[in-house]
């Protein structure tokens, strides 16, 4: 077992992401006050070590220091939706996040394993990923990369209800350092991406409330709404297309969705709505729901309000190049006062969070919030390159997925690969392709009743399934590459020969300019011209060479004359 930090043990990986490896733990000793949680000696941790490239930018480090508090705060929170920071380590080269250890699969191998849920298991999934996400916008926190590989299944023993948990606030951050919270780019997976981050402008908790609109759509139907095709494609789906109600949706469920999946944000429901009417609409589409709870779902849509004040992210949208910050941090002002900019210094940001001790701390948001200076709004950015650059290239790189392949084991267990087993792909899944063989209703992990329409298992969308990201390509039409690319020369008019006698003349330029070079810096005007000039040197060749060809001239008229007179 290899120490990290002087309190925890990394025993042996459990898996790997984008950012990193996720390593079983153990606590050596209680951990000091500045932890979220102390813990016990012995105890069991999740450890996860960012990589090495991650561990080495200073940048990383500075944000990973500045996040800390924001990270232990929420932990302290205490949210049993919620996957606890207890600690953070930075030793040496090392970056460490230490965690609650879930003994249980993430949501998109669940997913990958077992197929789509029932409407109902969906709906009262989601009603506590909400819940979560609600708990963390009250501190002023936005996840901004929802996705089921952020979803830990905890419980499933005995017969128990899986209990899903949120993890990786504050992880796709550091992955995208620097450019992560300038003005033009977005963190997220490209399929859970919402339109305003798609497009560069200002992100709020309604992102999230977007991310869980797709998680529940992907948990009934198999594949989110706008998979497929390159990164600009679905970012562009993002932006545009309606999605379209699955078959086998119930209604009011797809009211929920439809609400979630608005294109302006504005019109998204709160986290905290969004799990009161998911479970209302679980109550009354279960085949043993009352009239009233039949008609509480139909109704659904009363209760989808819009969140009054939704947590803006800093950093995000338009704001002057350079101007990052602690995404999570929630600025002076930012929630409940969108006037103010939401732009803070993020050295004050996170300076005046209270330090997170054994107590617990503090924890309410809004007192952190009195403490902040004041931020004048965010001046406009100035004209810049177009934002979707930056935006590709990120979603490029967030769209990798995680990969447990088991690998050899070298001696250092830093260095080595992740020992879960690979994900196995299900055998069942084929035939679950073929119409004449529809899947039998398979028991719900939540333990709630199958449905009357059963989904046909659709298979998980390419990001899953493949190690390779689309190439990246910027957003320009494909036919303007090629007659650019011939027309940059200096020769756009296609004179024939043009290019050859240039670069003739330009030979001769050169050569001339060595000899005349040649001529005056070294000793061969001596000995070969008794110190002329270069100029009067070879004007006196030319004329030897015009006399010579002169006399030879003369030469053959004389001959010829000789050959007229001969009889
Ligand atoms: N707290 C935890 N307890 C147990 N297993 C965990 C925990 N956190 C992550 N894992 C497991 O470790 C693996 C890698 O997790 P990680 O968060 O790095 O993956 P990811 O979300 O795909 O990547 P990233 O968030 O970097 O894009 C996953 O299989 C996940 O199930």
């Amino acid at each position: 077992m290899r120490p990290v930090g002087s309190k925890y043990l990394l025993d042996e990986p459990l898996g790997r992401g984008a950012t990193g490896t996720v390593w079983r733990g153990r606590q050596r000793e209680v951990a000091g006050s500045e932890a979220a949680v102390q813990g016990e000696p012995g105890e069991l941790v999740a450890i996860k070590v960012l990589k090495e490239e991650l561990a080495h930018d200073p940048d990383v480090v500075m944000r990973f220091l500045r996040e800390r508090s924001v990270l232990l705060r929420l932990a302290a929170a205490n949210h049993g939706n919620i996957v606890r920071t207890r600690d953070l380590v930075v030793e040496g080269e090392v970056i460490a996040l230490v965690m609650d250890l879930i003994d249980g699969p993430d949501l998109h191998r669940h997913l990958y394993e077992n197929g789509p849920m029932t409407p109902v298991g969906a709906a009262l999934l989601t009603a506590q990923i909400a819940d979560a996400l609600a708990a963390a916008h009250g501190k002023g926190i936005v996840h901004r990369d929802l996705k089921p590989a952020n979803v830990l299944l905890a419980g499933g023993q005995d017969g128990q209800p899986l209990r899903p948990m949120l993890t990786d606030f504050g992880i796709a951050r550091l992955a995208d350092s620097p450019g992560v919270t300038r003005a033009h780019e977005f963190v997220g997976t490209p399929s859970y991406v919402a339109p305003e981050s798609a497009e560069g402008r200002e992100q709020t908790s309604a992102v999230d409330v977007y991310g869980a609109g797709i998680l529940l759509y992907e948990l009934i139907v198999g594949q989110p709404p706008f998979g497929g095709g390159n990164t600009l494609q679905v970012l562009q789906r993002h932006i545009s297309e309606q999605p379209h109600r699955p078959d086998g949706v119930p209604g009011p469920l797809w009211t929920v969705i439809d609400r979630c999946l608005r294109k302006s944000p504005d019109e998204r429901p709160s986290a905290a709505n969004v799990a009161r009417a998911l479970r209302a609409v679980a109550a009354g589409i279960n085949e043993n729901a009352t009239p009233d709870q039949r008609n509480a779902a139909l109704g659904v849509g009363a209760l989808l309000l819009p969140e009054s004040s939704p947590v803006r992210v800093p950093g995000t949208g338009i704001s002057p190049e350079g101007s990052a910050e602690p995404t999570q941090v929630m600025p002076g002002g930012s929630r409940g006062a969108p006037d103010t900019g939401g732009d803070a210094d993020s050295e004050a940001a996170t300076n005046v969070m209270p330090s997170v001790g054994a107590d617990g701390g503090r924890s309410d948001g809004l007192g952190d919030t009195r403490s902040l200076p004041a931020q004048p709004p965010t001046p406009p950015e100035p004209e810049g390159p177009h934002p979707w650059g930056d935006q590709m290239r990120a979603a490029r790189d967030r769209n990798e997925p995680t990969r447990v392949q088991p690998v050899q084991e070298p001696q250092d267990p830093l260095h080595r690969q992740p020992q879960r087993q690979p994900q196995r792909r299900p055998q069942r899944r084929p035939q679950q392709r073929q119409p004449q063989q529809p899947p039998q209703p398979r028991p719900d992990p939540y333990g709630y009743p199958p449905q009357q329409q059963q989904q046909r298992y659709q298979p998980p969308p390419q990001q899953y399934q493949r190690p390779v990201p689309p190439p990246y390509q910027e957003p320009q039409p494909r036919q303007d590459r090629e007659p650019r690319g011939r027309s940059r020369g200096a020769n756009p008019m296609r004179i024939p020969g043009l290019g050859c006698l240039k670069g003739c003349l330009f030979m001769l330029l050169i050569l001339v300019v060595i000899g005349f070079l040649i001529w005056n810096f070294t000793p061969l005007q001596d000995w070969i011209a008794d110190g002329r000039s270069f100029w009067d040197t070879v004007t006196d060749w030319f004329d030897d060479v015009r006399e010579k060809l002169g006399l030879i001239e003369e030469a053959q008229q004389g001959v010829e004359d000789l050959q007229d007179n001969v009889p």
